[in-house]
């Protein structure tokens, strides 16, 4: 029996040493003088693999014979970060495999550094879909997360005289040893073509839909395995695939290319992660990734229903799905058409069963990222989908009708359909109207959710409204990205029971006046710091100094996030420190990380001002030692690994009301660092937790925001008003930053002064006044660390097992299901 066999899954050193030479050996087809680093690296990630797969198996032979109800997550994207060092952490060997890795003259450091991160997200949404299957499988909830196997995630972002440059992301180039490829898990995925009526044996109307076009989905399986426990999920995205994937007609008529066109064709569909968060794009092949994953993973939770339960009008007991925004709202219309289309179900028990198998969650609020297709589009693309979509829209706005007694405007408020020019499919509408369970990410953010953007809904339903705050898996944001900082925590709850309940860390309370303790304190966060700077170093030769204080702002890069808004402090303070030879505030380095949409022309603006600010102000004898600002490369998992253990102040100051909960907050927090931030957000649950005193609060509320708009906002008065703020302005608008050009920067100091959308200026002379406050409090460093130590013991909240034991009992019902070792 391989899963007893102790050199396929042993986890003792010796184990592990001979399953690493048998691998290097049997699998890289390597003697180990001439194996390069990626064959290490295989060799290593086989062997760890191999101990994955007995958890993950029988796992899922428990599952599927207790029929256990499921969890399956519907999510475009996954930035799961680099597997190796979690998949260490969570079986608890890693300080095993780091010995057993010596003993052959092995440095697991270097190991870990050569795996690609599967890049498969954007940023915030795509990296909760991680932190929550990490939870989902620490909280033995037997779940599947159903994507996308890109082929070239989010790009490689490369900084070239200041821009950013994209790179194409070739994670897959020396293979995926965590995934098994299961060419026998296919399903036809249908596109174009028309619809027909016809009767069946039973002489009821039914629907065909003959496609235009037809293409394979083939699974691809990742196990995920909990933290400290047996219990392993399955992560399920799908490849596109030709039915035909070489045309030999054509072929021999030496027609060579139109004999792979099909090939091409088909794999275009999964083959690149869409690099845009929050605005949406309209284009054809983004609509067909989402009808394509939707489709397989709708078919593959049919076809387990009927392998494991039987009759499809208990689907709805044995899987929930959750919908990861409106990317995957296309899930409610597929099912629809498998009930009805392939099982002949009628269209109530149909729908029935659809709208109990649903929940959806909103990510954001910002209009330009609620999703909306032309008909035209769906017409010539997903015919029989728009049918399905036109039914469930007519049926819904009788039941409007019926409430509101025909007020015409709120139906066409409602409707899944906004008639205009021309008329679009909304997929918020498709998505909330088919789900049971809707909810946002933050308290602020449902509660606007509700009063905004879904408020229409929330009037006719406020019982499927929750709130379910985000979280981050402390596995990855502690034990794994700083593990100096996990052995602390260990030796102070005396176990290592933190990391699975973060509510344990409260116990710091008692040591946050404890001086001997500050001092432990302080030396962790100094050894992330240096961490950093050396990697810093080596990455890109801009050295930065530890003792300074490390400012750090990593997030995309999008004006509701203001990035610009630190850049306006940053440049008055060097102005200030070169002007005003009193002023010398503590020293401070100020980190930006983060990728810019490719199609987003202001965020690489910003960019390019970041580096244009750091080359001067770096450049500067006169401030050098005083501030320096340091734009780090391509920002993904990995390296927000190194950057979230060595802030000592969280940038979060996005305007108050457009930053759904975000999730860095929380990271930095766990990691001790002090946050400044407006009232946005989780911010504002953050804030609560650790205590105002314990967080560096400034800006506009949300109500605030809004009346200062209805007010009528007129950016250009506080310029005029604000002679600092001026100076400021005129200097980025001056060429100083631009070697004498002064039109580079012009669209970004123009829409400042002209619409500032985001209100950066209204809210500037309070962020500067928080710095300077913060310049004061850093100075008292053991007030400082008492804040830090605080940070950390009240931030359990935030974890996302508390936020997945939310979904489970509020909205999914689902039971933990342990698997016995
Ligand atoms: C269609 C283009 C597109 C792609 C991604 C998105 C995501 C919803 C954007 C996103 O990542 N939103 C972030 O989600 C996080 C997880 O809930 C929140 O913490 C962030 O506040 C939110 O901006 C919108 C539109």
């Amino acid at each position: 029996q391989p899963v007893t066999d102790p050199t396929r899954i042993g986890l003792t050193k010796e184990a592990l040493k001979q399953a690493f030479v048998d691998n290097l050996f049997y699998i890289q087809g390597r003697f180990r003088d001439v194996a390069t680093a990626n064959d290490i690296y295989m060799a290593a990630a086989f062997t760890v693999r191999d101990r994955l797969l007995a958890r993950w198996l029988k796992s899922a032979q428990h599952f599927k014979e207790s029929g256990a109800r499921t969890l399956c997550y519907l999510s475009a994207e996954y930035l799961l970060g680099p597997h190796l060092i979690n998949n260490l952490i969570n079986l608890g060997i890693l300080e095993t495999a780091r010995e057993a890795g010596e003993e052959l003259g092995l440095d697991l450091g270097e190991i870990l550094a050569t795996e690609e991160e599967p890049g498969l997200g954007n940023g915030g949404l795509g990296r909760l879909a991680a932190c929550f299957m990490d939870s989902l499988a620490t909280g033995q909830i037997p779940a599947i997360g159903y994507g996308i196997r890109y082929e070239f995630g989010i790009f490689d972002q490369a900084i070239e005289n200041g821009w950013q440059v994209e790179k194409s992301d070739t994670w897959l180039k020396n293979g995926n040893p965590w995934e098994i490829p299961r060419p026998k898990i296919t399903f036809p995925v249908r596109y174009f073509g028309h619809t027909e009526p016809y009767q069946d044996e039973q002489g009821r109307l039914r629907i065909r839909w003959i496609p235009g076009l037809v293409v394979e989905g083939v699974a691809h399986d990742t196990p995920i395995l909990g933290y400290g426990v047996a219990n392993a999920n399955l992560l399920r995205l799908w490849k596109a695939q030709a039915t035909e994937s070489f045309d030999f007609q054509a072929f021999s008529t030496g027609d060579y290319y139109r004999a792979v066109q099909a090939k091409i064709e088909a794999e275009t569909i999964s083959k690149v992660l869409y690099p845009n968060d929050e605005p949406a794009v309209g284009k054809e092949l983004r609509l067909k990734q989402q009808y394509f994953f939707v489709s397989c993973s709708i078919q593959d939770m049919v076809r387990l229903h009927l392998a494991t339960v039987g009759p499809l009008d208990t689907f709805a007991d044995k899987f929930v799905a959750q919908l990861n925004d409106t990317h995957p709202a296309l899930a409610v219309a597929e099912l629809m058409r498998i009930l009805l289309d392939e099982h002949g179900l009628a269209w109530e028990p149909a729908w029935d069963i659809t709208h109990r198998t649903f929940a959806f969650t909103n990510h954001t609020l910002l209009p330009e990222a609620l999703e909306t297709w032309p008909i035209e589009l769906f017409e010539r693309l997903l015919p029989r989908l728009l049918e399905i979509i036109y039914e469930i829209n007519r049926r819904f706005l009788d039941e409007v009708r019926v409430r509101y007694l025909a007020d015409e405007a709120r139906i066409a408020r409602l409707s899944l359909i906004a008639e205009g020019e021309t008329r679009r499919v909304r997929m918020a509408h498709l998505a909330a109207v088919g789900s049971f369970a809707i909810n946002g990410v933050a308290a602020l953010h449902t509660d606007l959710l509700k009063t905004t953007v879904m408020r229409d809904f929330h009037e006719l339903w406020p019982d499927r409204f929750h709130n379910v705050t985000n979280g981050v898996s402390p596995r990855r944001f502690i034990v794994v990205s700083n593990r100096r900082l996990a052995r602390l925590l260990t030796s102070v709850c005396g176990n290592e029971d933190w990391m699975r309940d973060l509510t344990a860390l409260r116990r710091l309370e008692s040591l946050a006046e404890d001086q001997g303790f500050h001092e432990d304190w302080r030396r962790v966060k100094l050894a992330a710091k240096d961490q950093l700077a050396r990697w810093l170093a080596a990455k890109t030769g801009v050295r930065i100094d530890p003792q300074t204080l490390f400012d750090v702002q990593a997030k995309r890069i999008h004006e509701y996030k203001r990035q610009h808004l630190n850049l306006l402090h940053i440049v008055g303070l060097y102005q200030r420190i070169k002007q005003d030879a009193q002023f010398r505030p503590p020293p401070r380095t100020f980190l930006f990380g983060g990728k810019a949409a490719p199609s987003y022309a202001m965020a690489k603006l910003i960019i390019k001002l970041i580096n244009a600010v750091a080359e001067v102000v770096n450049g500067d004898p006169q401030v050098n030692g005083h501030i320096r600002v340091v734009f780090v490369p391509d920002f993904n998992v990995t390296t927000g690994q190194l950057l979230y253990p060595a802030a000592d102040l969280s940038e979060q100051i996005s305007l108050a009301g457009k930053e759904a909960s975000g999730t860095g907050n929380m990271k930095f927090a766990m990691n001790g660092a002090l946050t400044i931030g407006t009232l946005d957000g989780a911010n504002i649950e953050i804030r609560d937790a650790v205590g105002p005193e314990n967080f560096f609060l400034f800006g506009l509320t949300e109500a605030e925001v809004r009346q200062r708009q209805a007010d009528g906002y007129r950016p250009s008065d506080i310029y005029h008003g604000d002679p600092e703020l001026a100076t400021i302005i005129d200097l980025i608008d001056s060429g100083l930053f631009a070697h004498g050009d002064k039109t580079l920067f012009r669209p970004l100091t123009e829409n400042l002064l002209r619409h500032d959308p985001f209100m950066v200026l209204a809210d500037f002379r309070a962020y500067v006044s928080c710095q300077t406050l913060i310049d004061e409090v850093f100075q008292d460093s053991a007030r400082w660390t008492r804040m830090s130590i605080l940070n950390v013991a009240r931030i359990g909240h935030f974890s996302s097992d508390r936020a997945i034991r939310e979904y489970g009992e509020r909205i999914w019902k689902v039971e933990p299901v342990p698997i016995q070792v």
